[in-house]
């Protein structure tokens, strides 16, 4: 009898067998953004000074009971062609931008708007974070959505967050969506 199941027991362990579905992450966004603040605020519950992200940063992270294998990546100009290594499998983008410079806000959305061309990216859910408002030169909001030209994204869905990284504001708000997002993904 050792090693065998009987099929009245299988069906029992059944949804214990099953392997449970861990969704894929991946911040993204340019340098000094604010990627590794938020990505602490999720992990650690608090702010961690931070340091510029060569390579990358990886955490497994349960919310709600849906698991999230979550990586931030680093935003330089020069690392940014490693982001197409992680992008097969990728369930969601998490997009951040430094919203107190306007230049980096419209070179974030040319390269939003370039990602979004890969073909393995085709239809990803996308957060994007317009993060330190706390700055007090912050671009209002529609004039963000308009220099990155948010308007003509139509294949995938998306949301709009603000945040801050130095308090944390934001950053719930964008988990209860990733949440609702994933459990649609189930
Ligand atoms: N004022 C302000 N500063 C922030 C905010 N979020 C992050 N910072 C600061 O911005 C700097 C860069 O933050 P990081 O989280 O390291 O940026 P990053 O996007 O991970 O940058 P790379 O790893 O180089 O791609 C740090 O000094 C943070 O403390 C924010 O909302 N407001
Ligand atoms: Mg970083």
């Amino acid at each position: 009898m050792g090693g065998i199941i009987s099929k009245g027991a299988r069906t029992a362990l059944g949804p214990l067998l099953k392997s449970k579905k861990r969704f894929q992450i991946l911040f993204v966004g340019l340098e000094s953004a604010g990627k590794s603040t938020i990505f602490k605020w999720i992990t650690d519950r608090q702010f961690v000074a931070t340091n510029p992200t060569v390579g990358f940063d990886m955490a497994k992270h349960s919310v709600k009971n849906i698991d999230f294998m979550m990586w931030d990546l680093g935003g330089q100009y020069a690392i940014r062609p490693q982001w197409r290594h992680y992008y097969t499998g990728t369930f969601l983008i998490v997009f951040v931008v430094d919203t107190a410079n306007e230049m980096a806000v419209r070179d974030a959305g040319a390269e939003l708007h370039n990602m979004l061309r890969e073909p393995s990216l085709k239809g990803v859910n996308l957060l994007i974070l317009f993060n330190k408002r706390d700055l007090p030169n912050a671009l209002p909001e529609d004039q963000v959505m308009k220099l990155m030209r948010l308007e003509s994204i139509r294949e995938n869905q998306y949301r709009c967050q603000l945040t801050c990284g130095l308090n944390g504001e934001g950053v719930e708000e964008a988990l209860t969506w990733l949440v609702a997002v994933a459990k649609q993904g189930k």
